[in-house]
């Protein structure tokens, strides 16, 4: 009766020499790239066995049959990168779409964040009715959160922007080498979503403010800059990141001190 370690030595063994097994044998963990001083560490390690190698965990068992979540999860991740790559066409001047490189990177400062803070502070400044400064501080709140809660997320998910995008852009932070979610995409989502609630606004001039958030987020695509699902991810967190900014709306009523600061 062969033992468990036994089998699994040699279900080890049998993945060892092909390539779509490694990070299912291997010790490390999926994801994480070996190299020769990590072998040397690993070979070293006191092993429960008669030759050298470290102790297999438990959870090595669990790795060898990968639930369907994680299959479908890492399914997701190589179709969004594999789409990236084909969607990026105006990744570079040499690129397919190339030529309209220029046009997408107008469309880009058009979501920046900077362009909107500054914005939104000159109309407060310059706003003589309570009303418009009531919005414009709430709308100025809601770009401060976003900017917040995007670095945040960035932070903790660490993913590298694609391969193929040409770090060339306007204005940008520490963790913006990171690439989700797009900022542009939270940005677009939640002031799409801002203006159509608190503007009054004609109907083609409502379509053209919710085509502007989408063609932000493809430009993001199309310019390389990110992979599908960071602006997947990217409007639908703009989205919800609205919702905060209603539940806590500020008011003269709740937040008498920040508006007496702006009446002239
Ligand atoms: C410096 C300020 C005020 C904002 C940075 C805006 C920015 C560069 C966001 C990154 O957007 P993506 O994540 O879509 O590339």
């Amino acid at each position: 009766m062969p033992s468990p370690r036994g089998s699994r030595e040699r279900r080890a063994a049998a993945g060892a020499g092909r390539p779509e097994f490694l990070s299912l044998v291997s010790p490390r963990g999926p994801g994480i790239p070996d190299s020769p001083s990590r072998r040397r560490e690993v070979s070293a390690a006191p092993g429960p066995g008669p030759g050298p190698g470290p102790p297999l965990p438990e959870e090595d068992c669990m790795k060898l049959n990968p639930s369907f979540t994680g299959i479908a999860l890492r399914s997701l991740l190589a179709i969004d990168l594999w789409a990236s790559k084909r969607l990026g066409v105006c990744a570079r001047e040499g690129s397919a779409w190339g030529s309209a490189r220029p046009l997408m990177k107008v469309i880009e400062v058009s979501g920046h964040g900077i362009p909107w803070l500054l914005g939104t502070a000159y109309g407060l400044c310059r706003s003589d009715s309570s009303a418009g400064r009531e919005v414009l501080l709430n709308l100025l709140f809601a770009l401060l959160l976003d900017l917040v809660l995007v670095a945040v997320v960035k932070g903790l998910v660490r993913r590298r922007r694609p391969t193929h995008n040409k770090m060339d852009m306007f204005v940008t932070v520490s963790v913006d080498k990171y690439s989700f979610p797009s900022g542009h995409a939270t940005r677009a989502a939640m002031v799409c979503r801002f203006v159509l609630h608190h503007l009054v606004l004609a109907i083609p001039l409502r379509v053209l403010v919710v085509l502007w958030a989408v063609i932000v987020g493809i430009s993001r695509v199309m310019l390389g800059r990110h992979n599908v699902t960071d602006v997947a991810f990217g409007l639908i967190m703009g989205y919800m990141q609205y919702s905060v900014v209603e539940y806590f709306w500020l008011s003269p009523l709740s937040a008498p001190t920040l508006f007496a600061l702006w009446s002239h």
